[in-house]
């Protein structure tokens, strides 16, 4: 993620709309469930009050019946009413639920619909500097974060907000002395809430809730790297090490979590004991009043009710509270997923500037680029032509810029200056579409997806008929590869053992680029991990795929490079040398002795039996 979000914007003046703003937003057509399911929910939270009224009703007529005896009509009639009250209290709770939760999955489904919509415009290139871990988290985690306010929390809020006004109501329609002496706990309990989530100071608890999501991200992701490199650290005896990147995200979420747990100690503790200690103040208020009192059977009645109708308080007090940390926990999911929102897309051209080449040659004009959050450039002045069918290579260091150079082409990124072009259009006015069909980039490790090599083959041209996706695999040297699946090309790579060796994986990539047949190539260090038994097959594979096409590739091994029309040896983002293989041996530079050190490389062998090289 990009180091300025819209969190750090919430704390300036453009406050960002509040969780409720938001669910409303994304409830869409469904909005108006949210309403239904909050009313349902405060109305039922009103009906459930109503029944200790009438259970009051019930004990009054008991206790100090208006007639000497008590009225078996008016307390059969109480209670019926208690019980109706109360069945259809939760009736109307249970239709309330079902509103908002309909209107729930709506607005995690249209989150997740609007990030993945963003996330097919930005640049490609963003996914190579995104962890998926952090992205994954994002897009299913902080969701389902919303799906748990806007389905329980919200109504439950409303519901909870509402029943203390009925409460209060009917507290002071009894006794209004004995209604303020109730209310002190709630006020006690409310007050301690709003201590929690804070004021705008730096420490309240919409800020460490920021972090501590930030941490639960950042576990994610180191989760999913640590996963994803087990294999090799286990090969280099890393694990350990490894290990260390992951545990520290451990720590740092341990951290987190015990300053939270810690920071909201001391408003639980004071809500918990305000909540559920009304005894403690209601009980030395009783004695002192019920003194006092003129008809001491109708005050016993009506304390018995304060009594039933306390314990009811700490339950709609426990709901406000739970409601208000899926209220912070909810906003910091929608920070995030403004967050993704807010990375800036590709722009497309419109119709009017919208061209399509018919020629091929591929040019770079003083082209410079840094990457997002970087200050050094990563290309600066770069020109260079691949004329229409020829081949341009890009050697150099590590670091130098050749893979970066190379994504340009297929507007991984776009350039700060200059301009790429193909057949003489800047690639940023042919759509993108028409680029994806034009351009083939073959990745030093590209992927399978989980699914059978015949679709794997396809997605180079989805409109390709079985035969096609047969000679395409005959002309990437597949034949072996299909021969020993269990069901030919209809066996699913990555499932029941069925696992391709990275040469092999390639040369089926290689497979889909050729049915994709553009006409122009780019090669990412395309042999780079060929062992000697698949490299022949993929040198043959790489050469029908490139004939007759314009070629750009990126290569470590200088051997592949001999017959490229021109070769540019890029070093710190810069062309710092470029010719023919044989012009830039005879002028004796950079490239002349990257050419010697890469020829003593593959000469070296093992010396007779004592593990010397020479
Ligand atoms: N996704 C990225 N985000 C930020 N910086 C990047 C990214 N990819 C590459 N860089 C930086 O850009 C510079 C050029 O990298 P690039 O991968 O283009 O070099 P290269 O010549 O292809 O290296 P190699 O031969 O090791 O693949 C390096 O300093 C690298 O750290």
């Amino acid at each position: 993620m990009g180091s300025k979000s819209p969190r750090s914007a919430a704390a300036g003046k453009d406050r960002p709309p509040s969780a409720v703003a938001e669910l409303y937003r994304y409830a869409g057509t469904r909005a108006p469930l949210l309403t239904v399911g909050c009313v349902l929910s405060a109305i039922a939270g009103v009906m459930m009050v109503l029944p200790l009224v009438f259970l009051w009703v019930v004990v009054n007529e008991f206790l100090a019946p208006a007639g000497g005896v008590p009225d078996q009509e008016r307390v059969l009639f109480a209670a019926w009413m208690a019980f109706g009250l109360a069945v259809g209290g939760f009736v109307v709770y249970a239709l309330g639920l079902m509103c908002t939760h309909f209107a729930a999955f709506r607005i995690a489904g249209n989150m997740r619909r609007a990030m993945a919509a963003h996330l097919a415009k930005v640049p490609l290139g963003y996914f190579s500097s995104s962890s998926s871990g952090s992205l994954r988290r994002v897009i299913d985690g902080c969701t389902a974060q919303t799906e748990d306010l806007a389905a329980h929390k919200l109504p439950d809020f409303t519901g909870a907000l509402l029943a203390p006004v009925a409460f209060v109501a009917v507290t002071f329609w009894f006794d209004w002395v004995m209604g303020l002496v109730c209310l002190v706990p709630v006020a006690v309990g409310f007050l301690s809430l709003g201590l929690m989530l804070g004021g705008g100071a730096k420490r309240d608890g919409q800020s460490f809730m920021e972090r501590y999501q930030a941490a639960l991200v950042r576990m994610s992701a180191a989760a999913t790297e640590y996963v994803r490199g087990v294999p090799v650290m286990k090969m280099f005896q890393q694990t350990v090490r490894s290990f260390k990147v992951f545990h520290a995200a451990i720590v740092d979420y341990r951290r987190m979590a015990t300053d939270y747990v810690r920071f909201c100690e001391p408003a639980y503790m004071v809500q918990l004991v305000a909540v559920n200690g009304t005894f403690a103040v209601l009980v030395p208020a009783g004695i002192v009043l019920a003194a006092g009192a003129a008809n001491f059977a109708a005050f016993l009645s009506n304390f018995i009710f304060y009594v039933i109708f306390s314990g009811l308080t700490s339950m709609l007090l426990m709901k406000v509270m739970y409601s208000s940390e899926t209220v912070m926990m909810a906003r910091d999911a929608f920070d995030r997923a403004r967050e993704v929102l807010s990375t800036p897309v590709m722009e497309q051209p419109s119709q009017a500037q919208a061209a399509v080449p018919t020629a091929f040659d591929v040019r770079l004009q003083a082209v410079g680029f840094t990457y997002p959050g970087k200050d050094d450039p990563a290309l600066s002045d770069v020109s260079l032509c691949v004329p229409e069918g020829g081949t341009v290579a890009l050697v150099g260091p590590s670091g130098g810029g050749k893979s970066t150079l190379a994504s340009l082409v297929a507007r991984f990124w776009d350039p700060a200056q200059g301009t790429v072009s193909i057949g003489g259009i800047d690639v940023r006015r042919i759509p993108a579409a028409d680029l994806m069909r034009i351009v083939a980039f073959v990745f030093q490790d590209d992927r399978l997806l989980k699914r059978s090599i015949r679709e794997n083959v396809r997605i180079g041209r989805p409109q390709a008929t079985d035969a096609e996706v047969h000679a395409a695999l005959q002309a990437a040297c597949c034949d072996d590869i299909v021969e020993k699946l269990p069901q030919g090309l209809d066996t699913v790579v990555g499932t029941k053992g069925v696992y391709l060796s990275g040469g092999e994986c390639q040369r089926i990539a290689l497979a889909r680029a050729l049915l994709k047949d553009a006409p122009v190539v780019v090669l990412d260090e395309a042999t780079a991990f060929a062992d000697p038994e698949n490299e022949a097959q993929i040198q043959r594979a790489l050469a029908r795929l490139c004939a007759g096409k314009t070629v750009l590739m990126v290569a470590h091994r200088l051997s592949t490079v001999t017959r490229a029309d021109q070769i540019c040896v890029l070093d710190g983002g810069r062309v710092v040398e470029r010719g023919t293989h044989e012009g830039l041996l005879a002028a004796r530079g950079r490239y002349a002795r990257m050419w010697t050190d890469y020829n003593q490389a593959v000469t070296w062998k093992i010396k007779g039996g004592d593990g010397h090289v020479a």
